[in-house]
């Protein structure tokens, strides 16, 4: 057991269940030189705790680790601090290893019942459904899910384990990030016991890796992935793998794994839709037990658009505030708990931002955004920041049409008005607006 679950075991027993559940649980711990630092979902979280409880972890600390270096941040655990999965080494290729030695790192919470459904994953639910249900089949091995951070591909890919698992008990499912497999494979060279990590993960029935940009410019990581890839492969083993874009468009990834991956099913997950947050927002909810009007999951589904995690984030700091002061969840108490965090979406979204990635994007120069000229390539492009801004901030037309080289605020309504039209009609138009709002809520 690490030095920060000794610590929690022991508030643990001192604390009220509820506080440990609401404030400590959510912590996240890791090590950055020779200091433990604590992950914490949000400011609120990280404030509450270090006036609470950041006494009592030091000592706790000084007792289990001899140090009482500790600092809190806002952030979530860097991906290579989470441990890797012990290869033994000496594992021998036996008929029918137990599945639980595989199946450790394979989250059950996340299934297909909790996932919501919605326009932006629909595909990759459905093809992740489908790995679940005939495991290394041609058409879906490997099935690469990929699309920005905190999209639920990682809760997809759990969903599809997890079902595999529950219609087949003895199924070895192994679930990795790309960190931890190549943390085991450094591993494994220092100990000189490759045999035993190759025979390890080929014993498996699925292979699930998580994040494989990861593997970009690590060749000898590339290369045992490889490897092992094609021997699942030929063993008709399923491979779910997640990336955070279209694996082509990530630099030092090998080519000829490039092309493996196209061998099976790619799926975008794309960030979702207002009724889909607001319905996660629901749903979440309804799994921690919290009822949140409906007008509440709205404003945070319309305020939080970056991704899903970050709405999540949102509700926890909502409910726990509720849970602190007592009050009722309503919109007012919302807005004002969630001001700051809200206050800092908006502004690191703001319109120059806006501008320059819409710009960018359509390969113009940051002045075509602001000029009067209106030829056709430089207007609809103008349109849509324009659109965009009114979508993404709280911005009135007057002030956008400032914003863009002073022009009427009616000028500002027609762009929106004929944006939203065109998105009807032209498919294009519509992934050039998902792909803007993917890029400036990230
Ligand atoms: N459609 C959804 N329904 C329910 N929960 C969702 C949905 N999409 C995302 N989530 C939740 O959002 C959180 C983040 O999702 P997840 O970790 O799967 O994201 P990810 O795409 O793998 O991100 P990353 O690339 O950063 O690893 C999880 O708690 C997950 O349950």
């Amino acid at each position: 057991m690490d030095v920060w679950h000794l610590c929690l075991e022991r508030l643990e027993a001192e604390l009220p269940a509820e506080d440990v559940h609401t404030w400590l649980k959510p912590l996240q711990s890791s090590a950055r030189n020779g200091a433990m630092v604590l992950f914490a979902p949000n400011a609120f979280v990280v404030e509450h705790v270090r006036e609470r409880y950041l006494g009592r972890i030091r000592e706790l600390l000084a007792h289990f680790a001899g140090h009482e270096a500790v600092s809190l941040e806002v952030g979530s655990l860097p991906r290579a601090a989470v441990a890797a999965p012990a290869v033994d080494a000496s594992a021998r290729p036996a008929a029918a290893p137990a599945a639980e030695a595989f199946n450790g790192n394979l989250d059950s919470h996340y299934t297909f019942e909790n996932f919501v459904e919605g326009r932006s994953n629909q595909l990759g639910r459905a093809a992740a459904m489908q790995a679940a249900l005939n495991p290394g089949e041609r058409g879906h091995n490997p099935l690469l899910l990929y699309g920005g951070t905190g999209l639920g591909k990682t809760h997809l890919m759990f969903a599809a384990g997890n079902l595999m698992r529950s219609n087949n008990p003895g199924t070895r499912v192994m679930y990795l990030r790309s960190e931890q497999f190549f943390s085991a494979m450094m591993k494994a060279l220092q100990e000189k016991a490759m045999d035993g990590f190759k025979r390890h993960f080929q014993q498996v029935d699925a292979l699930l890796i998580d994040d494989i940009q990861f593997f970009a410019g690590k060749d000898r990581t590339q290369e045992e992935f490889f490897h092992t890839f094609n021997a699942l492969f030929d063993g008709k083993q399923q491979i779910i793998l997640t990336c955070d874009r279209y694996p082509r468009e990530v630099d030092g990834l090998e080519p000829r794994l490039k092309s493996r991956l196209a061998w099976g099913l790619s799926v975008a997950i794309e960030p979702p839709d207002f009724e889909t947050r607001a319905q996660i927002v629901l749903s979440k909810a309804a799994e921690r037990g919290v009822v949140i009007p409906e007008d509440v999951a709205f404003l945070l589904a319309k305020k939080m658009r970056s991704n899903v995690r970050d709405l999540e984030g949102a509700l926890n700091t909502l409910t726990a505030r509720a849970n602190f002061t007592g009050r009722a969840i309503t919109t007012d108490f919302a807005q004002e708990t969630l001001r700051d965090l809200l206050r800092a979406q908006q502004h690191s979204i703001g319109i120059p931002n806006i501008q320059k990635t819409v710009a960018d994007y359509f390969g113009l120069q940051m002045k075509d955004m602001l000029s009067k000229r209106r030829t056709r390539s430089l207007a609809r492009p103008r349109q849509m920041a324009m659109a965009l801004t009114k979508e993404l901030t709280e911005h009135s037309l007057p002030e956008i049409g400032d914003a863009f080289g002073g022009r009427d605020h009616t000028t500002v309504l027609h762009a929106c008005r004929q944006i939203r039209t065109l998105m009807e009609t032209d498919g294009k138009m519509r992934e050039d607006w998902e792909k803007l709002i993917r890029k400036l809520s990230e």
